[in-house]
Formats: C-alpha cells, structure tokens, sequence
C-alpha cells in the first residue's frame, strides 16, 4: 500500500473517531431534550429547520441531499432513544409507500405495512401508529381520490408531506430477459412504463397486480417471469436489476401525505392543506378564493372532488403557502370561513425539505 493512501486512511480513522464522538453528544443532548419537552416528542418542524439550515451550511463536496439523508437518519435514531415512532404506510413491505415512510422518518422508526389507505387512517385515528403516510398524487397519473376522501371525513392532521422520485425497474430471478413469458406490475406502473415496453419488450404479456411489491414478489417465485417494481421490492425480493430507470417521465414524482394526531408547529416554509365547499352560483368560487390573493396567500394547488352529498357538488381542496399560525394565513382563513359553506382545515405543515 502506496504512504499516501495508508496516511489517508488514517486520517479518515481519526476523523471517524471525531464523528462517533459527536454523535453521541448529540444523541445524550436529544435525549435530554426528550426528558425536558413538554407533550408530543416527534417535531417536525424542527427536523425541517435542521435539515434546511444543514443544506445552506453545506461546503461539500457532498451533495445537500446527501448530507440531509444522513442527518435525517441521525435524527431519526436520536428521537428513538426518545421514543421509537410507529409508521403506518400503504403495503406490503417494498413498496414506494414504504420508501416514502422510510425517507420521512429514517429507518429507526417502527414501519407497520397496511393492506388500504383506509386502514392507515383508521390505525392513526385509534392510535395503533403515531403516524401514517398515504399517497396524494402523482406526477403523471394524477390525485389519490381516496386519500382525498378521507382526509374530509377523518379527524387526522396532516403534518408533513413527502415528495419521492419513483424510479421503476425490470427485475427478474433470472440473469437476462430472454426466458421471460410474462411481465407483473401494479397498472400505474405499466402505464408509466408504456412507451418503454411498447419499444424494448412489444411481446411479453403484461399482467396487472395490486401492487409493484406483490410483482416483485411473484417474479421471485418464478424464474419465467419479470417485473416492473422500485429499488426497495428489488432488495427485498432478491431480483436481478435487467433494466433500470425505464419509467417514460425521468421527473414522475409522487407526493405523500404524513397523517398524525397532532398539528406541527410553523417551520418558516409551511403549507396549509383545506378543503371548503361553496354555493352552486356564479362566482361563488372565486368569492371564496379573493381572501387568499388580497392576504397575499400564495396558492399552490387546487383541487375538485364530487361532494358525497348530492349530484353534481363538489368540494374544493386548496394547498396553499405559510401556517395557519401565520397572521397573513389567519385571517385569509377567518374570512373563508365565513364565506364558505364549509370549511375544513387539513393541517398546515413544513414544505418537503428533501
Ligand atoms: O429538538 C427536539 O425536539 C428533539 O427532540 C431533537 C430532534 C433532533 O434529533 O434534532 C429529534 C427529534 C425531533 O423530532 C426533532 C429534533
């Protein structure tokens, strides 16, 4: 071995040493923080000061999104020694709800696997998870309808939210693709792989399942078939990566919502999620809209749902910037609620950090 690398590793031995040390004041001073903080343990509000304030002191050459996963999984050990967090998410295990929870919460969090969005609500709503993660849209397919729904008739806050790059692969037991007879995967994924398959497998029959994890796990029974599934199922189901990145939308991203029972404090770069109802008139809508624009409330989403009540009503989801806490925001939302027939207020919470 060359003096220069064994001086170089010597040093990195030192300065791992240094790392160690740190963290583990850290972890004691968190702790601590845990014996002295009043109510709820888990603050996202903070984690996302720490995690920006930690991106605008970066001087690399690590990327900021390195250096925030790696912060996010010291927090996320630190707040176990306070308390271990329980996950509920979309399942089974490997799919890309599970990475979403696991990006949000970092791996020393309890992650309980639920068999419908439904499910995680009601298991944070009984308190059998402190916190839930459930999709609300995709890039190219569109809202969850059903997260939507329950978000209007469930008592749970949002309180964070979670944007994932999804990545889908082809993945067999196999080493190459030549023995495949036919092709699994969730029908989103098949749909944003379909430019793809139309040019690289025209042939192979694609067979829908009920989720990219169930795919993955079929392909790994049988070494004639493949799947369509993210990095998680892959490692999961021990599956040979044929072809990697194939989704048609190298930006298709999903956004998730983080559910609990408790409202995050302001973080500085919060949004608020409501959802309101007006009267079936003319100009009822924008009635109802003006308050955010003369507050100047910057709204960034807003969506239409068929109302349960009657034919042709609606509700209106409407995502917009700052927390509720926030005087511009206050009295923006005093004066819907006013004019609006209904309102409810989802939750306001810090904007993805990562
Ligand atoms: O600041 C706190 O309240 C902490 O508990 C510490 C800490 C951290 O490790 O920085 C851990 C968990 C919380 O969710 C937020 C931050």
């Amino acid at each position: 071995m060359s003096d220069e690398l064994l001086n170089l590793r010597k040093n990195i031995d030192r300065l791992d040493e240094e790392i160690l040390a740190r963290l583990a004041e850290r972890a004691r001073n968190a702790r601590r923080i845990g014996e002295v903080k009043q109510g709820n343990l888990y603050r996202p509000e903070r984690e996302a000061q720490v995690l920006r304030r930690l991106a605008e002191a970066n001087p690399g050459p690590l990327p900021d999104e390195a250096v925030q996963r790696i912060f996010r999984e010291i927090m996320s050990a630190c707040l176990a020694l306070e308390q271990p967090q329980r996950v509920a998410y979309l399942g089974p295990a490997g799919t890309f709800s599970e990475s979403a929870s696991r990006k949000h919460f970092g791996s020393a969090a309890s992650f309980l696997p639920m068999a419908a969005i439904d499910d995680v609500f009601r298991a944070v709503e009984a308190g059998n998870a402190d916190y839930g993660v459930v999709p609300v849209e995709n890039s190219t397919e569109g809202v969850v309808g059903g997260t939507l729904d329950l978000l209007l008739a469930n008592p749970v806050r949002i309180c964070g939210e979670v944007k994932l790059r999804i990545h889908q692969h082809l993945l067999s037991r196999s080493e190459g693709i030549g023995a495949a007879k036919r092709l699994y995967s969730h029908m989103q994924s098949l749909a944003q792989c379909h430019e793809w398959l139309n040019r690289n497998l025209p042939n192979l029959p694609r067979v829908p399942v009920a989720s990219n994890a169930e795919a993955a796990r079929l392909a790994s029974e049988d070494p004639e078939s493949c799947a369509i599934a993210g990095e998680a199922a892959a490692e999961l189901y021990g599956l040979n990566v044929l072809a990697a990145n194939i989704e048609d939308d190298p930006n298709n991203t999903t956004r998730f919502f983080v559910i609990g029972r408790h409202d995050a404090g302001p973080s500085g770069q919060d949004k608020t999620s409501i959802v309101l109802s007006s009267a079936n008139r003319p100009g009822a809508m924008y009635a109802l809209l003006e308050p955010l624009a003369r507050h100047g409330v910057d709204m960034t989403k807003l969506q239409s749902r068929p109302a349960r009540s009657g034919l042709w009503e609606y509700v209106f989801y409407v995502d917009f910037l700052g927390h509720q806490d926030d005087p511009e925001v206050a009295a923006a939302i005093a004066e819907l609620q006013e004019r609006a027939a209904f309102v409810k207020i989802l939750g306001s919470y810090p904007a993805a950090a990562i």
